[in-house]
């Protein structure tokens, strides 16, 4: 399993080993030990999974406050998603920022979004499942979002307002300078 850090270094992409045989492959898609060796230990309690049927669904830019805050370990099973994370840690020289990267069922890419981020992606083929490892349970009151379009932020998402597929509340959601972020860096990531 090959960990590495993004732009943002506590964004860290995941490369899982796939033993290939006749039959097709094996592989160990998830292993705390190889994220505690490289600094991170992080106790995933719950799996979430979600299937979005059209291409150009764009889920987020969601994240769950203290004292309910989420880590997330993102994978694609079937399909493909642009997968963002935006830095929302007031203090963080990083703050605002974000990192996309491309992961789906062929590339086999993951990506951890620690506590402190907002994350959302679009999916770039029909059919995507997405399934995604997170340290809290889900709570409502808890329950935060930006913008998934905020120009402050400035993702470059591969659908418009007018093509993007959003349910009602992701609608709603005000941009970075519409909230005061529950979250403050703590100088934790080792620089890349
Ligand atoms: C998140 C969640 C939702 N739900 C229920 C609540 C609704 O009845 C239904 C759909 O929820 P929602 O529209 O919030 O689902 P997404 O828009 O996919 O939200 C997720 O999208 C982005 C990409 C994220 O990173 C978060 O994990 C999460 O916010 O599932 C649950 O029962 N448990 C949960 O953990």
């Amino acid at each position: 399993m090959k960990l590495t850090r993004l732009d943002i270094p506590d964004l860290i992409l995941v490369e899982p080993k796939r033993h290939g045989d006749n039959r097709g492959f094996f592989s160990e898609v998830y292993k705390r030990p190889a994220f505690a060796d490289f600094g991170i230990d992080i106790d995933f309690m719950q799996d979430n999974q979600s299937l979005s049927v059209e291409p150009g669904v764009v889920r987020g830019l969601h994240f769950q406050a203290p004292p309910h805050a989420q880590a997330k370990l993102v994978r694609v099973l079937k399909g493909a998603i642009l997968d963002v994370a935006v830095d929302i840690r007031r203090g963080s020289p990083t703050y605002g920022r974000h990192v996309a990267v491309e992961l789906s069922a062929e590339n086999f890419l993951q990506l951890l979004v620690p506590v402190g981020f907002a994350h959302g992606f679009c999916t770039l083929a029909p059919n995507t499942e997405v399934l995604y490892k997170v340290s809290d349970g889900y709570s409502p009151e808890c329950e935060g979002g930006i913008a998934w379009n905020d120009p402050a932020i400035g993702i470059a998402w591969p659908v418009s307002a007018e093509t993007a597929v959003l349910s009602a509340k992701d609608k709603l959601y005000g941009g970075l300078d519409s909230f005061e972020t529950p979250f403050v860096y703590d100088g934790s990531a080792v620089e890349a």
